[in-house]
């Protein structure tokens, strides 16, 4: 019977893996087994956490008490939770936590440390997030807002993700020594999907973006779903692309220091993915009607090309041109998108 469970929590937590996440699922199965478990459970663990985040039906005490104390529940055997809201769209994972914990607390220390201190970290900034004076309605004010909520929720992501690489020994100490370039494959990560989720967000009552940027171009953060505000809608959605495009040569520089190539295939496919969804929001007004996605096909091509710097290099530069291609003159951020673009191409 125990070695059944044992092997069948394992299953258990890959199923987990799979019914939660459409993007990172498929990479993480493919990192070689001195990582792969630490990974998937990194995952779930903050998938978890990322659910009673998202969870706008809890209420806000208990929200901030499951958050802040999120780090010690990874710990406790046989902890479940069933308060999470009918439409929750991962809320079988915490109905199921308990498995999660058993395989967590299975790992190798070193991998379990880091672990929780992510997840304390991550769960305390959610926390002061959720509680910070503009609750109301989720908004960020200022682009430094922006940028420390993205770092809250993906750059400690890339700071643990690049603890556990040098911690497996497949990458060296440096990779986790510079943790502005892991912070910053996160952001680009989560800005990316943020500007996609648009409406989806604003549909559930969610604003991400910051003021000090979307201020510039209308009253409130609604008024660019209506047709008389359509110019300041495209001019606002290329700033807040100009925002993101100033990341890619931290994003480049840290997978050019990847050297084992599951390790590089796992960090290069989501960021490629989010260079072409770049691109196809730039300029795309359909932003404000439905949430965009590159193509099927597309995705597979760039999958299947992502496993070289020089590749992943060549794929970038195709996407920077793309959008330069479509930066247009009249728009108020022409000069700042063309200077950005210079900057990457210098790099590229
Ligand atoms: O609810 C949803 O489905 C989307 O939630 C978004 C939100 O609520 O903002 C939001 O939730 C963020 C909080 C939970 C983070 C969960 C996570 C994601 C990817 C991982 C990859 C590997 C290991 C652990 C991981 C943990 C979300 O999932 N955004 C997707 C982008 C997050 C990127 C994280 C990240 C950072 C650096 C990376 C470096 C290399 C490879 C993958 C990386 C992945
Ligand atoms: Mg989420
Ligand atoms: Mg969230």
């Amino acid at each position: 019977r125990q070695s059944l469970t044992k092997d069948e929590n394992k299953r258990r937590c890959y199923e987990f893996l799979n019914m939660t996440s459409r993007s990172f699922a498929a990479v993480i199965q493919e990192l070689d087994d001195q990582l792969r478990d630490a990974v998937c459970l990194f995952y779930l663990v903050l998938r978890g956490l990322d659910t009673i985040e998202d969870d706008m039906t809890l209420d806000l005490d208990r929200k901030v008490e499951l958050l802040r104390s999120f780090d010690k529940v990874i710990y406790e055997k046989g902890w479940t939770f069933n308060e999470s809201g009918p439409n929750e769209k991962d809320r079988e994972l915490l109905v199921h936590f308990d498995v999660v914990i058993e395989e967590f607390l299975k790992l190798n220390p070193k991998f379990q440390q880091v672990i929780a201190d992510i997840t304390k970290r991550m769960g305390n900034g959610m926390a002061d997030y959720a509680t910070g004076e503009h609750r109301e309605n989720t908004s960020v004010a200022t682009i430094a807002d922006f940028d420390l909520y993205c770092h809250y929720v993906a750059g400690l992501v890339g700071h643990g993700l690049s603890d556990l690489f040098s911690a497996s020994n497949l990458e060296a100490p440096e990779v986790a020594a510079n943790t502005e370039l892991s912070n910053n494959m996160g952001l680009f990560l989560q800005k990316t999907n943020i500007i996609r989720d648009y409406r989806e967000d604003l549909e559930e009552g969610r604003q991400f973006w910051p003021r000090e940027i979307w201020g510039d171009y209308a009253d409130n953060f609604s008024d660019f779903i209506k047709p008389e505000h359509q110019d300041q809608a495209r001019a606002c959605l290329n700033a807040m692309v100009l925002n993101v495009l100033d990341l890619v040569p931290d994003v480049l520089t840290y997978m050019q220091q990847l050297h084992n190539q599951s390790v590089f295939n796992f960090c290069a496919i989501p960021q490629v993915m989010a260079i072409a969804t770049l691109n196809l929001v730039f300029n795309n007004m359909d932003v404000y009607k439905r949430n965009v996605k590159i193509r099927k096909g597309e995705a597979v091509e760039l999958i299947l090309a992502s496993t070289s710097m020089d590749s992943v290099v060549s794929i970038f530069r195709h996407y920077v041109h793309e959008i330069s291609k479509k930066n247009d003159a009249r728009d108020p951020n022409f000069i700042n998108v063309s200077m950005a673009i210079g900057k990457i191409e210098q790099w590229i």
